[in-house]
């Protein structure tokens, strides 16, 4: 099957510091990527070259058969990938519901939609859609709600919601699970399945390596910028390269 997204031989420097060096990677679609690696490793410089706020110093980036490697970041995004916890956070004076709706907004391509007037047909439209999803996702009760006053835990599912109704196909997650106790870490897990249960790829950058094995069944791990082991998650927990990567960290206890 054709990648979804490919990264091919990517370098990316600061000045002279090399932080991703000939990073290469392919995320089939509907495939659920854990990206791990010590403090500073460069997992979230990953997530800056495939999102565009940052470019590559060298290789290529492909999304969906289309070379996005020097595409600003606001067309990547027309492409399918969105960015939970980082870009596309949530309005907190805005209700649930309108939240979703800018979601729908990133969709808007048809003609229509584009030119005609808030507050007339589409709009009605897209609050009956944004609804929908909110009901679908088992926070109809939030609706109304304005973002502030609602639960981290649910502030982040609905982050989720508005990237699905912006029609990603890839959705990026930036530690989803930080700060989260463990009833809305399990809610989270069980949110995010159901959320790319219709075959949006995963590709997740976190800490909680419990958390990784859930949802991922591929795992690569970064170290220094470079890629030192990718494969299943209990292969790749045991792999002595990457005990070492993990040597003296805390993340070390929880990779074990
Ligand atoms: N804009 C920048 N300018 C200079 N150096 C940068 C920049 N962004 C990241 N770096 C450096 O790149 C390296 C990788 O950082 P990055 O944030 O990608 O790591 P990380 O694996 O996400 O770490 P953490 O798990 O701590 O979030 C670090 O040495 C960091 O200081």
């Amino acid at each position: 099957m054709a990648d979804l997204l490919s990264m091919d031989g990517v370098h990316k420097a600061f000045g002279g510091l090399k932080v991703i060096q000939d990073f290469s990677l392919s995320v089939a679609p509907g495939a659920r990527i854990g990206l791990i690696g010590p403090n500073g490793a460069g997992k979230t410089t990953i997530f800056n070259l495939i999102t565009g706020v940052y470019p590559v110093t060298s290789g290529r980036i492909v999304m969906d058969g289309a070379d996005i490697t020097r595409l600003p970041d606001w067309q990547r995004a027309r492409h399918g990938m969105a960015r939970s916890f980082q870009n596309i956070r949530l309005m907190p004076h805005l209700s649930a519901v309108e939240n979703i709706m800018l979601g729908q907004h990133l969709r808007a391509r048809r003609w229509y939609d584009q030119i005609a007037p808030l507050g007339l047909m589409p709009r009605n439209r897209w609050r009956a859609d944004a609804l929908a999803a909110l009901e679908a996702a088992g926070l109809a009760r939030y609706a109304a709600a304005l973002v502030y006053n609602l639960p981290y835990g649910v502030q982040k599912r609905l982050e989720l919601v508005r990237a699905a109704v912006a029609g990603a196909r890839l959705l990026m997650l930036d530690e989803p699970a930080a700060g989260l106790n463990p009833t809305e870490r399990e809610e989270l897990v069980a949110h995010i399945e159901k959320m790319t249960a219709n075959g949006t790829a995963l590709l997740v950058v976190e800490h909680d390596m419990g958390f990784v094995r859930r949802l991922c069944e591929r795992v690569v791990v970064l170290n220094f910028g470079q890629k030192i082991a990718e494969g299943r998650p209990e292969e790749v927990q045991r792999d002595p390269q990457v005990l070492e990567a993990y040597l003296g960290t805390g993340a070390a206890a929880d990779a074990a």
